[in-house]
């Protein structure tokens, strides 16, 4: 079965056998909603050596996208150059043992950027959200979180010729009108330089080890901004929900319904689903046949894909180019 590049009229829905590594959690930002963040030089980093054992036991199963998913050093810490080498080391290391890097560490400089560009297939930054008012409350002491500083990684993106993922994160203080003025920014970007590939609309899930605790965002307002991410971002930019934190309550496939509806309000895409949601570690993900055995009963057909989409083959590096290959070839 081939997957469109435009998949939004379509009955397939796709996700992504991913497994996370983690370079380090420890972070100078501190967004109060974070469950995953450590005090910087609190934290040991990843080893090569343990990544590389970590890897070795995933070759035969199947997992592809290995996402690189990192707390931050300051861009002017003396401790930065060493920090964005381990990134850059990981990324390669998952690459010569045959799998597909994704990395989202935050913001990166434009030579940090273009250097990630050579050993990662696709590449993303959530925006969180545009309105500035959020400097004042979550992230009061997360200056990474400056819109102008995420935008701007969409732009750089976008002249690098990376594919992208970006999303907006619902339930941190922000008001209807914003939401509809992110999904705006991003459709604008998008239209420039055409590198959206995806757009996680996620939402906040409370979790235990946080300093907001705030009621997580429900299900009746994400299936609003479902619908209308929909009608405002341009068709071939696929809208992608991460089924854990919209199926918290139901555990037996007849009573998924909130899944359902997500894929009803046009979401078409279940993300990197991985043995462990680093994010979020109090919502397991559902095993992928779990997910079918709740979705196809309902008309839909899950796929596996890669974390990057065919019609941005051609804007990869050569080496990344030939491993994406391999996959295609033995591609569903
Ligand atoms: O398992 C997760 N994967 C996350 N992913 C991975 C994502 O689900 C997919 O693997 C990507 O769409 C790549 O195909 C992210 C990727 C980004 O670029 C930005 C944010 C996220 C956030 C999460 C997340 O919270 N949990
Ligand atoms: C990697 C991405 O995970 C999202 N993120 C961070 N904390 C939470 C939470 N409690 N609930 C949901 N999403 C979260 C942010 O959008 C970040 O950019
Ligand atoms: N620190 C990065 C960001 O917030 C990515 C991981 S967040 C847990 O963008
Ligand atoms: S969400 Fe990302 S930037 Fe914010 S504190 Fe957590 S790890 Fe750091």
């Amino acid at each position: 079965m081939n997957v469109s590049d435009c998949q939004s009229d379509s009955q397939i829905i796709t996700y992504s056998p991913a497994y996370t590594l983690v370079p380090t959690y420890e972070c100078f930002n501190r967004c109060s909603y974070c469950n995953f963040r450590a005090e910087p030089g609190s934290s040991p980093w990843l080893s090569l050596e343990d990544a590389e054992n970590q890897l070795r036991l995933l070759q035969s199963q199947g997992v592809c996208e290995i996402l690189i998913l990192s707390g931050e050093v300051h861009p002017r810490s003396s401790r930065r150059k060493a920090w964005f080498q381990r990134i850059y080391d990981l990324c390669d290391l998952a690459l010569s043992l045959g799998f597909l890097p994704h990395t989202n560490v935050g913001p990166l400089s434009w030579e940090e950027m273009a250097a990630l560009k050579q050993v990662n297939v696709s590449m993303g930054l959530m925006l969180e959200q545009l309105t500035p008012e959020l400097l004042k409350t979550v992230h009061c002491y997360a200056p990474s979180k400056i819109p102008e500083v995420r935008l701007q990684q969409l732009q750089w993106a976008g002249e690098l010729g990376i594919p992208f993922t970006t999303g907006l994160l619902f339930g941190i203080g922000e008001t209807e009108q914003d939401w509809w003025e992110s999904l705006n920014a991003i459709a604008q970007i998008h239209g420039e330089y055409g590198h959206i590939q995806e757009v996680i609309l996620q939402p906040y899930s409370e979790g235990t080890t946080e300093i907001f605790h705030s009621q997580s965002f429900g299900i009746n307002q994400l299936l609003k901004v479902i619908r209308k991410a929909r009608q405002i971002l341009p068709k071939d930019i696929t809208v992608q929900i991460p089924p854990n934190l919209v199926d918290t309550v139901d555990q037996l496939p007849q009573r998924s319904s909130a899944l359902l509806a997500c894929l009803e309000a046009g979401a078409r895409d279940l993300g990197g689903i991985s043995p462990k949601d680093e994010v979020n570690p109090d919502y397991p993900h559902p095993h992928s046949y779990r997910l079918r055995d709740v979705i196809e009963p309902a008309g839909w057909t899950l796929v596996a894909r890669l974390p990057v989409y065919p019609k941005y083959d051609s804007w990869l590096p050569a080496r990344l180019r030939q491993v994406v290959k391999r996959w295609r070839i033995g591609d569903r």
